[in-house]
């Protein structure tokens, strides 16, 4: 029987991130993906590439949650971009119909590029209605400070720090990444799981950002998941496969390159 893995995400029209991204990993892993968009961003090129951003109608959401967990014996999912405090709540209470072995959160508040002040309404509906469900959480640098409430995370330290913070707040397993934000020849993530910490490092590839880095990492340790892999072998085995596809990156008229799945 082949693995079957699940993900509740924004579709990102130039196929560099979101749940085109998710299910190109999923594949890749020799999983089965099932999808549910809950929005799509279509980056506009007339406009330096600014977010262009619509919310797929809850309901719509509900039906397709509807379709996937009735068509399929799901217990793996990687919850992405949400969007609005609307979608987490459809997404909080399809999530609280049954249970799952993992809900693995990439807990997106602003895309790359986008100005942060967009993401406070989310920020809260996302603590209160998606956290308490995963078991999973893997926040970027931006996305650390603002849940673990720290002002600057500027080493190791600090994010070793952010991450014993979001553990208390209800997730089993973190990941938060350092990738280039902080300083060193070394991407390093910090994995807590409420006892040990682990650094989970790759040597940078260039100081740049890629897009759909944090959505290939998240859904490989999802795929992985799947498969019946443990969390922290999972991470590495994450970490090994986005740091390939950031050395294997596809560049395109966006302002950022994209990871390259099948590298
Ligand atoms: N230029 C890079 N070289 C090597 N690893 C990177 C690079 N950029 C990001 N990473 C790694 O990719 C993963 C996703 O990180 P990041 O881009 O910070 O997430 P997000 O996409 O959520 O902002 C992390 O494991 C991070 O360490
Ligand atoms: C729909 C969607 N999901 C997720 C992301 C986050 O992508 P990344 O993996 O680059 O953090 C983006 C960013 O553009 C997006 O548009």
């Amino acid at each position: 029987m082949v693995d079957l893995a699940y993900v509740i995400a924004g579709s990102e029209a130039t196929g560099g991130a979101g749940l085109q991204v998710d299910l190109k990993t999923f594949q890749q892993h020799g999983v089965y993906g099932v999808g549910t968009t809950t929005c799509i961003v279509s980056f506009d090129p007339k406009n330096d590439w600014g977010h262009r951003f619509f919310p797929v109608p809850a309901e719509v959401i509900a039906d397709q949650i509807e379709a996937a967990t009735s068509a399929h014996d799901l217990d793996v999912v990687k919850i992405g971009m949400l969007g609005t405090p609307a979608t987490i709540e459809v997404v909080a209470e399809g999530l609280a119909k049954q249970n799952w072995r993992h809900v693995v959160l990439d807990p997106v508040l602003i895309c790359k590029g986008q100005e942060p002040g967009a993401a406070l309404d989310t920020d809260n509906a996302l603590r209160t209605r998606i956290l308490p469900h995963a078991t999973v959480i893997t926040p970027n640098m931006f996305e650390a400070r603002t849940l673990s409430g720290m002002d600057s995370i500027d080493s190791v330290d600090d994010l070793i720090e952010a991450a014993r913070r979001i553990h208390d707040l209800g997730p089993q397993y973190v990941i938060a990444k350092g990738g280039v934000e902080l300083p060193g020849e070394e991407a390093v993530d910090v994995l807590f799981d409420g006892e040990d910490v682990t650094l989970v490092t790759a040597p940078k590839v260039g100081n740049e950002r890629v897009s759909g880095a944090g959505c290939t990492l998240a859904a490989a340790i999802t795929a992985e998941l799947a498969k019946g892999t443990d969390v922290a072998a999972a991470v590495k085995s994450a970490k090994d496969f986005v740091t390939r596809g950031i050395k294997g990156r596809v560049s395109a008229h966006t302002p950022f390159d994209t990871v390259w799945q099948g590298a």
